[in-house]
């Protein structure tokens, strides 16, 4: 292969090319320069070859658990720079005129597991971490621009009804199908899974959007509401299930790579960052919910307001240690920004730490990637499970004190998230926006298509579910589904209602 063109495929030769010879002697991981001997020889015992001992017993020990969603991901370094300014809404200052922060992008598949294929059919996550001079700010989105429940009570069922089967280990359709039909709040976001936006082209052609509508105050302490969207200046691009399948068979890894070989290459991908912003008399003369994450809000009349970029122009060195310790957490918010004021924002404040002591253990805030770039974090927390790195030194360990020890930050001007009532979701008409409007013949067409390649495997109660489901939206799109499951089934039970 032609090493500038694919330094996927390249990336030893690329070490070789950059390096004189062995760079150093092996070691013990403790340091000590270290023989290499076979075992096939006569009246040695193994548990002298150190290098045996070392190896064999590291080697059971380096699988920790993947994501329990989002595993399986592809992520690179950048930045962000503003430039359109923004200070009369947020007073964040990476939003400010002429900041340019560095940052780190996550883009992954919610339920494809961490070997499963990039061209899988699903939700796509788009997370990104801000390194600001008051600390990360991540924000955690997909690349939806709404999400399935606005309830967090069923953040279980939703992921367990995805995932496998207990007792086949197979993703099961009557698991999807049940969960769906149970909780037609998912219809809207399920649409755009089933249509082309669920099987993007890679990830650089891939939107992204925070989802949540964020509180956000300026200078004067005035509170605004924003949403956050990020749309690829290469373009959105998708891949039709026949194409996807046919990828899944050859290169399991199509978005990972495509990623890699973009960057590797000088090829950096952009994505424009812009903003709908609402005032507080925005939000209580709407006419619905707008901090209903199962919703978008319509941008004719809140339209996108333009105010930065984000490029990502360098690969991690090593994927383990950079994208696979990342930790996001919509809690690690800045000056500036408060979050959202809902109630899956509330829940995801704790399930993404919870997560993460689990997955990556106690200290997983002192793994680098984690750390913020621009100054030492100043925790009272020590000790625990490696890595501690310092340890914070001889650092007093209990606030408050007496001795110097780190002091709160007083600001009185922080703001406080204000409260809202939340109703059930009901999110009917905009599915039938989305279908009616939204949608040509051709992508009609494949959406009932998509929808019936998994319906079809459901059974029949569950069909009839989803086909009065699908009446609702539009009466169109229902014939559509049954007319098909029709001809995909000669047994469907589809009732007539
Ligand atoms: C009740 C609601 C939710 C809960 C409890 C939840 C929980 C989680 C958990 C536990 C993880 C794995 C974290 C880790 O191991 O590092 C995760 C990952 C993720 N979630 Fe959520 N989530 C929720 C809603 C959402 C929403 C609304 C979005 C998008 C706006 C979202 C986007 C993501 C993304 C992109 C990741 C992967 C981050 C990465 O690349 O490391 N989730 N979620």
């Amino acid at each position: 292969a032609d090493e500038d063109d694919n330094p996927a495929v390249d990336q030893l030769v690329l070490f070789k090319n950059r390096t004189e010879g062995p760079i150093a002697i092996m070691t013990t991981a403790a340091g000590a320069p270290i023989e290499y001997q076979t075992t096939i020889t006569l009246n040695k015992r193994l548990l002298f070859n150190e290098f045996l001992m070392d190896s064999l017993t590291h080697v059971v020990r380096e699988r920790i658990p993947e994501r329990l969603v989002h595993a399986k991901g592809a992520g690179a370094f950048g930045y962000f720079e503003v430039t359109h300014d923004i200070s009369d809404i947020c007073r964040a200052k990476l939003f400010k005129m002429g900041e340019k922060t560095p940052i780190v992008a996550r883009f992954s598949l919610v339920v494809t597991e961490h070997g499963g294929s990039d061209t899988q059919r699903d939700i796509r996550g788009f997370a990104l971490k801000f390194y600001t001079e008051d600390g990360n700010f991540d924000i955690i989105g997909l690349n939806t621009p709404m999400f399935a429940f606005k309830d967090p009570i069923l953040f279980p069922t939703f992921v367990r009804s995805q995932k496998r089967n207990p007792a086949t280990d197979l993703h099961d359709p009557n698991m999807l199908w049940d969960y769906l039909t149970t909780n037609p709040e998912s219809f809207n976001l399920f649409l755009l899974y089933f249509s082309d936006r669920g099987i993007p082209d890679g990830y650089r052609h891939m939107p992204g959007f925070g989802i949540h509508t964020y509180q956000v105050v300026n200078n004067r302490s005035e509170n605004h509401f924003i949403r956050f969207h990020f749309l690829p200046d290469a373009g959105i691009k998708n891949i039709f299930s026949e194409e996807a399948r046919r990828l899944a068979g050859f290169d399991t890894d199509y978005s990972t790579r495509d990623l890699y070989n973009a960057i590797g290459t000088g090829n950096f991908p952009s994505w424009t960052a812009s903003i709908q912003v609402l005032t507080e008399s925005d939000i209580k003369n709407a006419s619905f919910d707008v901090f209903d994450v199962t919703k978008v809000l319509p941008q004719d009349k809140y339209p996108l307001k333009p105010f930065g970029r984000f490029v990502l122009n360098s690969n991690p060195v090593n994927y383990v240690a950079e994208i696979e310790q990342l930790a996001f957490n919509p809690a690690n918010l800045v000056d500036g920004i408060l979050g959202g004021p809902d109630k899956v924002f509330e829940a995801r404040r704790l399930a993404y730490r919870d997560a993460q002591y689990y997955r990556l253990g106690g200290n997983f805030l002192r793994i680098p990637v984690n750390c913020p770039l621009r100054h030492r974090a100043y925790p009272y927390n020590r000790d625990g499970v490696p890595p501690l790195n310092d340890n914070l030194g001889d650092i007093p360990n209990y606030y408050p004190n007496s001795f110097n020890g780190p002091v709160p930050y007083v600001d009185n001007n922080v703001g406080e998230l204000i409260e809202i009532y939340q109703d059930k979701a009901n999110n009917y008409d905009q599915s039938r926006e989305l279908y009616v409007n939204e949608l040509d013949a051709e992508e009609k067409k494949r959406l009932v298509e998509n929808i019936v390649y998994s319906l079809e495997n459901a059974t029949g109660f569950l069909q009839e579910r989803a086909i009065k489901i699908f009446k609702r939206i539009h009466p169109d799109l229902s014939e559509r589904v049954k007319q098909a499951l029709r001809n995909a089934t000669m047994n469907c039970q589809c009732g007539d209602n």
